[in-house]
């Protein structure tokens, strides 16, 4: 039986509260690190624990935080990702909402790391019981001496700062936040250079996700072996996965990483609605390509989903059975992409308005011979040459919908109909 860490306060009536907190040894990380250890050992330990970014990408923290340059001729920053726009995601909520000194604590043993002395919390508006949790938890650590000035009495001083958003997925791309942090319209920034390197007012900024910076205190408490040895090696530790769609128990789960899709869905999830089958599953949010029910044998993590041409990305697992249309799915999917393009760039906005057109044309049976090859020509003219991962990530979900379920989209030409009506 696997013992939750990153959940283990979140059932609690008053999990969100310090006095939580510390009472399950909240705090004693940051503790540790002013005492015990140097910033660069702090970088060495997490870099030991082979721990990779919870936002997606699945980029390795400590060497993240390593490129950070030692000139201290300007500020340094550490920004944390709480946008949380995938579809089919909800983990970082509920650490924020549940246990908020979690990443209050990992926010001040990273930034002590990377030697910043300031924070912003990216976090998205609609998160209103969060950004309050979030807000008072910051007050109680500022009280109490973890945040300000001289923390704990030591030479590092730590403000966080909590910065709403409003309702743009773009804004969870890492450059376009750091735009809207700086009061711009949030359109992405060219990468090189890195926000490691230049980033919130071109000076040196760590970006991590929420769940990446929550894994940091217990890697300090527990050890860089302790963490490598949950899961793969190359790719360690619990990770939340977010259950959603035609499942019995959706829900968040904390399990370790790589553990098998199909075990998380039919074991954990309790498997499909009563006289249902599962048809597919859409394993990291809808940026992730859909795999068939026949491809679930696989590990949930970083690099065994990439080997199946898929991606575990936030891991909001997405669950569709035997009564959907994948054709509704897909339109539906490459819609919120259209609707969510900043318009930067011509591929992402011409293209998926394009494919946006032919996909509503098939689903609604007015769909024409060729309108498939339409659809890959459109994919390859996106695919690749997109400013953002945002046009990739429409473009590969909907090139892995034609390849899985090419028969619905061939029967909903020839029938001129949905056949799922
Ligand atoms: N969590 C969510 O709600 C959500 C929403 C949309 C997309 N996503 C995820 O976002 C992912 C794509 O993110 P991305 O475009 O930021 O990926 P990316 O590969 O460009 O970057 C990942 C991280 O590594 C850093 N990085 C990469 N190479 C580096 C280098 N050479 N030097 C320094 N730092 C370097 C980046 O700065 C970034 O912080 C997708 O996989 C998708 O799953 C998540
Ligand atoms: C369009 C788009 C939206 C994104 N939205 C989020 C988000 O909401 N939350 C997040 O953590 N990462 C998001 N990312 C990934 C970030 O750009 C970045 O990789 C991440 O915050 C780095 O943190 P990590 O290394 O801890 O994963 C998004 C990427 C893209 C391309
Ligand atoms: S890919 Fe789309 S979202 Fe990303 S910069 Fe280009 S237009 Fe904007």
């Amino acid at each position: 039986m696997f013992e939750p860490v990153l959940l283990k306060n979140v059932d609690m009536p008053d999990g969100h509260l310090l006095s939580t907190y510390e009472a399950g040894g909240g705090y004693q990380a940051l503790q540790k690190v002013l005492r015990e250890y140097t910033p660069d050992e702090v970088v060495d330990l997490i870099k030991r624990s082979n721990l990779r970014g919870r936002g997606g990408a699945g980029f390795p923290t400590g060497m993240k935080w390593s490129f950070v340059p030692k000139r201290a001729d300007r500020p340094k920053y550490l920004c944390c990702n709480a946008d949380e726009g995938e579809p089919g995601t909800f983990k970082d909520r509920i650490i924020m909402e549940r246990d908020p000194h979690q990443l209050i604590e990992g926010l001040a043993v990273s930034a002590y790391a990377i030697g910043a002395e300031t924070a912003y919390v990216y976090i998205r508006g609609e998160y209103v019981t969060a950004i309050r949790r979030l807000k008072q938890a910051i007050a109680e650590a500022h009280e109490r001496g973890f945040l300000g000035t001289r923390v704990l009495g030591s030479d590092f001083n730590f403000a966080v700062h909590i910065h709403c958003g409003a309702g743009a997925y773009i804004c969870g791309e890492e450059t376009a936040m750091l735009e809207s942090l700086e009061g711009k319209r949030a359109q992405p920034r060219l990468k090189p250079p890195f926000p490691a390197v230049e980033g919130l007012y071109a000076s040196p900024t760590v970006i991590n996700n929420v769940e990446t910076l929550a894994c940091v205190p217990h890697i300090v408490m527990r050890g860089a072996d302790w963490f490598r040895g949950i899961g793969p090696n190359k790719s360690p530790g619990p990770k939340l996965y977010c259950l959603s769609g035609q499942v019995r128990k959706p829900g968040l789960y904390e399990l370790p990483m790589g553990i098998p899709l199909r075990e998380l869905v039919e074991n954990h999830g309790g498997g499909p609605l009563p006289g249902r089958k599962i048809k597919a599953v859409i394993p990291g949010g809808v940026s992730a390509p859909v795999i068939a029910a026949s491809g679930l044998d696989v590990g949930m993590d970083f690099d065994s989903l990439a080997a199946v041409g898929s991606m575990l990305g936030s891991a909001g697992v997405i669950v569709i059975d035997d009564q959907t249309c994948m054709v509704k799915v897909a339109t539906r999917i490459i819609e919120f992409f259209h609707h969510e393009s900043c318009g930067k760039c011509t591929p992402c906005r011409e293209g998926l308005n394009w494919v946006v057109k032919v996909l509503r044309r098939v689903e609604s049976g007015q769909g024409e011979p060729g309108d498939l090859e339409q659809l890959q020509a459109l994919c390859k003219g996106i695919f690749g040459n997109t400013f953002c991962a945002l046009g990739d990530g429409a473009a590969m979900g909907l090139r892995a919908a034609l390849k899985h379920f090419e028969d619905e989209f061939v029967a909903h030409i020839e029938e001129r109909r949905c056949p799922f009506h």
